[in-house]
């Protein structure tokens, strides 16, 4: 079989090297030509998968190694007989600790003593949005979160967006959808944005165009902006020049590049290819998960919970770091920040996530244990 892949995509070799001839590509670049002789294509989130791409070839999967799907025609693919899979969930806990990251930094700059102070507000309660809301709930933080189609699906404990929009902190983790009761496309308006004010932090990991930038460029312009932290933008790997003036931290779409989650999303649309093409599943993330730089943190009775979590979070990931590596890509001349935003994506160091890391605490330190239970470290007692 012929198989074409984003070049992006981990462990090719590793997971389909069995199953047929793989041909890489820049996922950007990937033409309607490239694909003529292709009966698997497998890409990431940067490729659009419609029938431009694909009428007249004779690809029978096309697998997309992210939870995100909003570059694929489904539908188009469901009429015309072609296999599909995503990877729901792989980076899902990637976004978690990207966020998490983000929050501790954030209650440090404020001068916020006890983090577990701030309301947050969550909008998509999915797996990433659900899990978070996990995490901070066990950590002792007060969370709201709005997703309607979990309401219509009779899910109780959800709030409406307008009372989440009041939180400390809005973190939004929807999928982009332009269609249907609940679209989400620029659901952060000029009239929501309007209700923001300085005193709250609006984080964006789910996709650009679920916030009108526009909109949100003219309320940074005007009185008592919001705080703003944005991983995803509208036209990317554009970057707008006032929205990245505008933001408070800014990375180039990495909340979900954890190795997990890269090497998780490759396996879900390997077990996908298998099971589309009737082949047994013989490989696993797990056999690839290489050993972690970084595997044990070891803190004594006297430290306070509070500097002990911000010291764990930050030595598995500091979301400082991709900030600053982006807006070093952000000085250079506007025409070189595009290709600056997919080198930092190519180039993404490694970063692991909190339960790649064993917490060593004295016996008997019972809240520091809560806490790095809550925050999904795994503990070893000394
Ligand atoms: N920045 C990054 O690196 C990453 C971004 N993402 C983005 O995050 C999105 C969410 O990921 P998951 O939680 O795994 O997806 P998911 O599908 O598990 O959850 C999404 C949730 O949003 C809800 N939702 C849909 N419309 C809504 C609306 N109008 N208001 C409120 N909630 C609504 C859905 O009902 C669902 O519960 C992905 O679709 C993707 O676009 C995902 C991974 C990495
Ligand atoms: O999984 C998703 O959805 C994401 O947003 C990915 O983390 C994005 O990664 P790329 O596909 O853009 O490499």
């Amino acid at each position: 079989m012929q198989i074409l892949a984003d070049e992006n995509i981990p462990l090719l070799d590793a997971f389909f090297g069995d199953i047929g001839t793989i041909r890489r590509m820049p996922g950007r670049a990937i033409k309607a030509a490239d694909v003529t002789d292709a009966d698997i294509l497998l890409v990431r989130s940067v490729t659009r998968v419609d029938a431009d791409l694909l009428s007249g070839s004779r690809v029978r999967f096309v697998g997309t190694a992210t939870i995100g799907t909003d570059h694929i025609d489904e539908s188009w693919l469901e009429r015309n007989g072609i296999g599909f899979a995503a990877a729901p969930g792989s980076n899902a806990d990637s976004v978690v600790e990207y966020v998490l990251s983000v929050l501790s930094v954030y209650a440090e700059e404020r001068g916020i003593e006890d983090w577990t102070r701030l309301s947050v507000g969550i909008v998509g309660a999915g797996n990433v949005g659900g899990r978070l809301r996990q995490r901070l709930g066990k950590l002792g933080f007060s969370v709201r979160a709005s997703d309607p189609p979990l309401a219509d699906d009779g899910e109780d404990g959800l709030d409406d967006l307008d009372d989440v929009l009041t939180c400390d902190v809005i973190t939004l983790h929807t999928p982009l959808t332009r269609t249907g009761d609940h679209a989400t496309h620029h659901l952060l308006d000029r009239t929501r944005l309007a209700t923001l004010n300085e005193q709250q932090l609006l984080i964006n990991t789910s996709r650009g165009a679920v916030v009108d930038s526009e909109a949100l460029r003219e309320r940074m312009r005007q009185e008592a902006p919001p705080w703003l932290c944005l991983d995803v933008w509208e036209g990317e790997p554009e970057t707008d020049p006032e929205l990245a003036e505008a933001a408070w931290l800014m990375t180039p779409h990495i909340a979900g590049y954890s190795q997990e989650g890269k090497i998780q999303g490759t396996e879900r649309i390997y077990q996908a290819v298998c099971r589309y093409f009737g082949l047994p599943v013989r490989k696993s993330s797990g056999q690839y998960m290489p050993e972690p730089p970084l595997s044990k943190l070891s803190f004594t009775a006297s430290a306070s919970t509070q500097e002990a979590a911000r010291v764990a979070i930050r030595a598995c990931y500091d979301v400082r770091c991709d900030d600053a590596r982006f807006r070093s890509v952000l000085r250079r001349p506007v025409g070189e920040w595009s290709t600056g935003f997919d080198r930092l994506r190519q180039q993404y160091p490694i970063r692991r996530e909190f339960d790649s890391v064993k917490i060593q605490l004295k016996s008997g330190a019972k809240d520091l244990q809560q806490v790095f239970k809550a925050l999904g470290f795994k503990l070893k007692q000394k």
